[in-house]
């Protein structure tokens, strides 16, 4: 009588008879081995594409943009990190320049402290820029500010601030530099959205419209500057552990100074930082790093628009309830 396991046994033999008598096995191998030659390839390419190069970082004075400085460092890029605290960005330099020994030659930062709410500002930190390097390989516009507030609260002066920190000054930065790329034909523009700018959430109107205006600004852009060569990649985090919350406006323009349980929570900016290097060279077009449930939500709002609004209306409620009680 033949038993279970006996019939099992039997089973794994014949599978793997079919295995090693076939072309399997092989073609199993060669399948791997051509994944790992991409995969190495794609090290490499991304490896040469970033050492060397000149890559400007805003908002590197914290958060994000201090964690992108240092991968860029590590991996040899060099860098130009801009912020408003001139204090902060050659603290960062001198720790990168007292870190470890890296495989490649890493490169002193120059720093360049301007404000992104400063259109002449601009204008004058490119110019100090292409002077110094003659040109610049990749932008990466980090610098942000969020807000918390109601919309019937909140002073028009607010809705300018986030506008003008989030999307205006990074377009003018971006438009500034394009010149000398579009001459070079070999560019990269990266732009720090989130899944803000994908879809809206209550009480971060001022926020979410500056996100959604940046992803449609640098996706037009991205179709337009394809004939030059350059690349363009939108970055949509969810929420990371940074001061981003503390650092917030609210609806009178104050601070609003409190670390939120969502951003405590977020995820580590070295994490998010090594994210961003990979989807620079990997020259990425559009790339969400969040969580499952943010990620549906972004497909909720497209395919069940009904339902995302109620969910949105219920969570304002829930919102108001808990700060009136
Ligand atoms: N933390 C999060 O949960 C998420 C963040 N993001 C995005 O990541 C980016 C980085 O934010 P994060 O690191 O979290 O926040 P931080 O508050 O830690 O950093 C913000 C950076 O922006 C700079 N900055 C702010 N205002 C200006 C200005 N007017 N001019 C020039 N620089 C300015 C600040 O530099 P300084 O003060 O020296 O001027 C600082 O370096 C932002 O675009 C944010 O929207 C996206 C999704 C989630
Ligand atoms: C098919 C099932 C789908 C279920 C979807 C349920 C909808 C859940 C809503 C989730 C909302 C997520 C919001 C995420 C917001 C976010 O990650 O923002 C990142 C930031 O920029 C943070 O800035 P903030 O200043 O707001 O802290």
């Amino acid at each position: 009588m033949v038993t279970e396991a006996t019939r099992k046994s039997l089973l794994k033999v014949r599978v793997m008879d079919f295995i090693t008598s076939t072309a399997i096995l092989p073609l199993l191998f060669g399948c791997v081995g051509i994944f790992s030659l991409f995969k190495l390839l794609q090290r490499m390419r991304m490896k040469a594409y970033l050492r060397n190069a000149v890559v400007v970082i805003t908002g590197a004075t914290s958060g994000l943009g201090r964690e992108c400085a240092k991968v860029f460092y590590t991996a040899g890029a060099r860098l130009v990190l801009c912020g408003r605290n001139r204090e902060a960005l050659e603290e960062l330099t001198k720790e990168l320049a007292a870190s470890l020994a890296t495989k490649v030659q890493t490169h002193k930062p120059y720093t360049v402290a301007f404000d992104l709410a400063d259109p002449g500002a601009i204008v004058a930190a490119t110019a100090e820029i292409l002077q110094c390097f003659g040109y610049v390989d990749v932008l990466i516009n980090n610098a942000g500010i969020s807000y918390r507030g109601a919309i019937v609260d909140t002073t028009p002066d607010v809705d300018k601030k986030v506008m003008e920190t989030n999307y205006f000054g990074p377009v003018a930065l971006t438009k500034a530099l394009l010149p000398s790329m579009i001459k070079r034909r070999q560019g990269h523009i990266v732009v720090i959205s989130s899944i803000q700018g994908k879809i809206s959430i209550p009480f971060r109107s001022a926020y979410a419209a500056s996100k959604h205006a940046t992803q449609a600004f640098f996706d037009c852009l991205r179709a337009e500057m394809e004939q030059y060569e350059i690349e363009v990649t939108v970055i949509s985090p969810g929420y990371i552990h940074t001061n981003l919350s503390v650092n917030a406006v609210t609806a009178d323009g104050s601070k609003y100074g409190v670390m939120d349980k969502t951003t405590a929570q977020g995820r580590s900016p070295v994490e998010v930082a090594r994210d961003v290097l990979a989807a620079v060279g990997k020259k990425k077009k559009d790339v969400i790093l969040a969580d499952l449930l943010p990620s549906l939500a972004i497909y909720l709002r497209t395919l069940a628009p009904g339902l995302f609004f109620s969910l949105m209306a219920s969570r304002a409620r829930k919102e108001r309830k808990s700060k009136n009680s």
